[in-house]
């Protein structure tokens, strides 16, 4: 069994979406391949599986499979802990995998064992990276039911409604920082910010209503308006703590030729996306100053099965 999915790009709303404010993310064209067969003893890439190196396989398997033991291969064009949804990528091929070979592939299964899988692994979670790795194209998560609904995900007493949203064909430009920048970590320090400090909790408030925001210049293809809005987000985002010098490096280098630039994913290192009409200036920008840049497309594929690998 042959499958993979994309990684993704949090336009608006990392952070607090965790605590229920709206989101916006798209699937993008790089892809985490998966290939399973059954086998004596479980294996991944040739070794024995293990908690330290493969707790989202592991988890995706505990939550899904009962079956014989399994030999995993993965090859993955996303860098992992890069703000890219490494770890949903790696999940939602997993898991649609599993369920391909249980003939139980549905999408909205797909997602909401996804999400508690990331949530396990991360002790803490929202169901955006999952969400929009296995619808592909854009999501919007927010509080309430609205046009386009996909699925709900519950955890606790949060409530997140996930919807599908158009977006135009966004020309984004990725630069990553080479810095491996751990979401459960990044989640963590913002929970605690967030506990003891009502201006934190404003802050997250005030990034859902530049979520908001930005729906109607998406649909509008209003670039401008969304660039003023994505630098808006990331000034919040550092407030937050999550920012970093080389992040900031890559975006100040980005500017020149875009019309907004953000950190996306969880921060404290990992990525940055730019909206630009020049994606080779920026790309070259971005690698000027030390950083990787990939010029991506937003991917149409959520989950797949692949006839080769
Ligand atoms: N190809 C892969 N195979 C197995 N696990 C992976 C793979 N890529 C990423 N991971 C897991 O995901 C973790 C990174 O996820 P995370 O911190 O959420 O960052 P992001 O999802 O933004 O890339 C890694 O530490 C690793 O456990
Ligand atoms: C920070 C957060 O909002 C996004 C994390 O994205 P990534 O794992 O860094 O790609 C956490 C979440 O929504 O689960």
């Amino acid at each position: 069994m042959e499958t993979s999915a994309p990684a993704k790009v949090i336009l608006f709303g990392e952070h607090a979406v965790v605590y229920g404010e709206p989101a916006i993310a798209v699937a993008i064209n790089l892809r985490t391949y998966v290939k399973i067969k059954k086998s004596e003893e479980y294996r991944v890439n040739g070794y024995p599986m293990s908690d330290k190196y493969h707790s989202y396989i592991k988890n995706a398997i505990k939550l899904c499979w009962d079956g014989e033991p399994l030999d995993i291969q993965t090859k993955s064009e996303v860098p992992s802990a890069s703000g890219m949804g490494s770890s949903a990528s790696i999940t939602v091929a997993m898991l649609t995998a599993l369920l391909a070979m249980k003939d139980e592939l549905k999408e909205e299964k797909i997602a909401k064992l996804g999400f508690e899988v990331e949530y396990r692994t991360q002790g803490s979670a929202s169901p955006i990276d999952t969400s929009t790795v296995t619808h592909g194209k854009g999501i919007l998560v927010h509080r309430e039911k609205k046009d386009h609904f996909l699925w709900k995900v519950e955890k606790g007493e949060l409530k997140w409604y996930i919807h599908h949203i158009e977006v135009p064909s966004l020309k984004l430009v990725v630069g990553f920082s080479g810095i491996k920048g751990s979401t459960k970590d990044m989640v963590n320090k913002v929970r605690r910010f967030y506990n003891w400090n009502s201006f934190a909790r404003d802050v997250i408030r005030d990034i859902g209503k530049i979520t908001m925001e930005a729906i109607e210049p998406l649909q509008d293809e209003d670039y401008e308006r969304i660039g003023e809005l994505m630098n808006e987000d990331n000034k919040l985002l550092t407030i937050l703590g999550v920012n970093h010098p080389m992040l900031k490096r890559m975006i100040n280098a980005s500017l020149k030729h875009s019309y907004g630039a953000k950190l996306t994913g969880a921060g404290g290192g990992g990525s940055i996306i730019a909206l630009t009409d020049e994606q080779d200036e920026v790309a070259k920008a971005i690698e000027e100053v030390g950083g990787k840049a990939y010029k991506v497309e937003i991917s149409k594929d959520g989950f797949r099965i692949e006839n080769h690998f």
